[in-house]
């Protein structure tokens, strides 16, 4: 039986799809089998007809992802892209190819559409939220922050937001990371203290994203040990 991870992070372009993308091919060199799921998406890439992960994952990280459940073409929040395209999200069917991918692959990395405090859709009179998803299907996650100024705020309510959501948060990833800035290394240690989390990464700016340097970056990732210290923290084995 395989473990699920939700990459969320503090909130929508941060990177969440890029990281993902180094901690996926870095699984895979280790010898694990690895499944990348997007349940939820909305937005098309820049050919204009894709949609934005898919075509990511597919063309430029070259990664295989499981065929998505909700995609959405309005670059909007999941619940009103669904209301707009008269798309029903059902959270249960989601759960249900999350269980079926978990029993093929040892790790089973989910993004999420945005940050956590994203609503779905209408549940029992209310919005039924990313976080609410995480939560009932207790899928362990990994926030993905900026390393730029605001990623401390932006950080620290979401981890409080997470924390109040009952949702398990297994450390951090900060991306866009720029060695030279002074805010940038000092929002590293800042966050990770405040929040008492690992620091699971830190992938830096690039001046273009390709396989080739999520490949390095991937490497990179195992040579420093994280790659083994966030399955410490989710108790697999590699
Ligand atoms: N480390 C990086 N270096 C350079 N560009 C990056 C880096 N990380 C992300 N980007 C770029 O920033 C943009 C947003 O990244 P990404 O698509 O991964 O965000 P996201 O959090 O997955 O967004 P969404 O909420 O839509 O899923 C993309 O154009 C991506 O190529
Ligand atoms: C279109 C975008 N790139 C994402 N796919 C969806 C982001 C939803 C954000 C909702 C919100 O926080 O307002
Ligand atoms: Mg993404």
């Amino acid at each position: 039986m395989g473990q699920a991870i939700f990459m969320t992070g503090t909130g929508t372009e941060i990177g969440k799809t890029v990281v993902t993308s180094i901690v996926a091919l870095a699984l895979e060199r280790l010898g694990m089998k690895v499944g990348v799921f997007k349940p939820v998406q909305t937005g098309l890439a820049e050919d204009g007809v894709s949609f934005a992960e898919q075509y990511w994952y597919e063309r430029v990280a070259k990664i295989p992802t499981s065929e998505g459940m909700y995609y959405m073409e309005p670059a909007m929040s999941p619940h009103l892209a669904a209301k707009l395209t008269g798309t029903s999200i059902e959270p249960e069917r989601v759960a249900e190819r999350l269980e079926w991918l978990t029993q093929r692959y040892d790790v089973v990395l989910v993004e999420g559409a945005g940050g956590l405090a994203v609503p779905w859709c209408e549940r029992d009179g209310r919005w039924y939220m990313t976080s609410d998803f995480v939560r009932d299907y207790e899928v362990p996650a990994i926030l993905v922050s900026l390393s730029s100024l605001g990623a401390i705020h932006h950080a620290v309510t979401t981890a409080a937001y997470a924390d109040a959501q009952g949702i398990r948060l297994l450390g951090l990833m900060f991306n866009q990371f720029q060695e030279q800035e002074i805010i940038h290394q000092n929002n590293v240690e800042t966050i990770a203290a405040l929040l008492r989390l690992p620091v699971l990464a830190v992938v830096p700016l690039l001046p273009a994203v390709s396989r080739r340097e999520l490949e390095t970056l991937a490497q990179r990732w195992i040579e420093q040990g994280k790659a083994k210290q966030l399955l410490e923290v989710l108790g697999v084995g590699v």
